[in-house]
């Protein structure tokens, strides 16, 4: 077994794993920049996937919702866009921003309406795929595979703040952070239930609470309280700044990762390029509770300095489809695609910010055969 179909199961605890379908309903929002062309091949791969395994079949329904519908219409998504996800067994995205709209109206209008809300496990893997580097001197693929989960609902990304006395030399700007028990127990069951179902169960947190004496305290206590529920995991914990020194200088020692929706968004770029680039790194927001479809999409954004040229890395979409093939319950289909992308990076068929000199349509087409031929 690959590590990848060891470390890529999602952990028992919240509702119980779909019934297997023969077709599955998925929303795809390419949305901004190179968002539509690596979904568009990460539709292809999962349709190459589902063919080979015979089994179900994947029905896309293409959404508009990005920021050429904003100038157009104003707003992102229709007002009724939690009925329509609703009716979809997962969310297939790329990412949302445009040079000609202020980011935190585009990342509000869209990524997060439909995560903030209602996905609260944000699960971000990272693993040096073969064939490729980490920037790192003496660091090769096992020496670093981590998985990062991200509190994706309140701490800072709550939404609470506003702006007053404007143009004012005294104005005021403030963005307030929100930690809540609920909030933080629901994030640290899901991610001890995470480090569990891997071969380490290793789970070190991460804080801020020397600075910030409040909501990072409370933070802490409710997972050390948490932790006694699973005295199979080993726990440690680092502050923020020095976890970003532990990940260069000492990959090996992590293995599954909390953090706050802050840090962990950047803590999860850094894991990504120590990995090779951001190009390859999965993102899975999930609603444990399977009320609302999980969303899947590449971490990276709409990278506008390569939209339209066919550089993109594909890589990172590719993992995606397997992170949403797993939650559906296709863990053939999953591992399949896992494989044959890892097959493809050995064989040297790599985008340019690999060090390769393939392009987004080349390594699609290198990733599909190897699905078409595998055993
Ligand atoms: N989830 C999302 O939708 C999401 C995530 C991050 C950023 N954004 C948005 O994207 C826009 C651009 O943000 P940014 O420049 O900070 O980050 P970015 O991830 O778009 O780009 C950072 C750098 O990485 C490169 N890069 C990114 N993805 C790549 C890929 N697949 N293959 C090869 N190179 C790749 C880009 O070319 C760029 O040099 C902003 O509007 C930001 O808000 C959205
Ligand atoms: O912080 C965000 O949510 C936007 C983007 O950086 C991401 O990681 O998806
Ligand atoms: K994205
Ligand atoms: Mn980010």
């Amino acid at each position: 077994m690959s590590i990848a179909a060891k470390s890529n199961a999602y952990p028992a605890g919240h509702a119980a794993p779909p019934e297997r379908k023969s077709v599955y309903r998925i929303a795809q929002i390419g949305a901004d920049g190179i968002g539509p062309e690596v979904i568009s091949a990460g539709v292809q791969v999962v349709h190459a996937a589902a063919e080979k395994i015979g089994t179900f079949s994947a029905d896309f329904t293409e959404l508009d919702w990005s920021s050429d519908r904003y100038k157009r219409t104003g707003s992102y998504v229709p007002d009724d866009y939690i009925e329509v996800l609703k009716q979809h067994d997962a969310i297939f995205f790329g990412a949302v921003g445009a040079p000609d709209v202020p980011d935190h109206i585009s990342l509000w209008g869209l990524r997060l309406a439909i995560c903030q809300p209602y996905m609260y496990a944000n699960v971000r893997r990272t693993r040096i795929l073969p064939g490729t580097e980490s920037p790192l001197r003496n660091c090769k693929p096992g020496d670093l595979d981590w998985c990062i989960v991200r509190e994706n609902s309140e701490g800072e990304y709550a939404g609470h703040g506003g702006r007053s006395h404007r143009g004012l030399e005294h104005e005021i700007g403030t963005e307030v952070t929100i930690f809540t028990r609920t909030g933080i127990k629901r994030i640290a069951r899901y991610a001890f239930q995470l480090a569990q179902s891997r071969p380490r169960k290793l789970l070190t947190y991460v804080t801020k609470s020397n600075a910030m004496r409040n909501g990072m305290v409370l933070w802490d206590e409710v997972i050390k309280e948490v932790a006694k529920e699973f005295p199979d995991v080993t726990t440690d914990f680092m502050l923020v700044d020095a976890m970003t020194v532990r990940m260069t200088l000492n990959p090996r020692s992590l293995d599954t990762i909390l953090a706050t929706n802050l840090h962990a968004d950047i803590l999860s770029d850094l894991a990504a390029a120590l990995a090779g680039s951001i190009g390859i790194a999965p993102t899975a927001n999930i609603d444990p509770s399977r009320t609302m479809p999980s969303m899947f999409e590449p971490i990276h954004g709409s990278a506008f300095d390569i939209t339209g040229k066919g550089l993109a890395n594909p890589v990172g979409t590719f993992w995606s489809a397997c992170e949403m093939l797993h939650w559906l319950g296709e863990h053939e289909a999953a591992e399949l695609i896992m494989r044959a992308t890892e097959q493809a990076c050995a064989d040297g068929v790599k985008t340019r910010d690999l060090g390769g000199d393939a392009g987004t349509a080349e390594v699609t087409r290198a990733v599909i055969e190897r699905i078409n031929c595998s055993s």
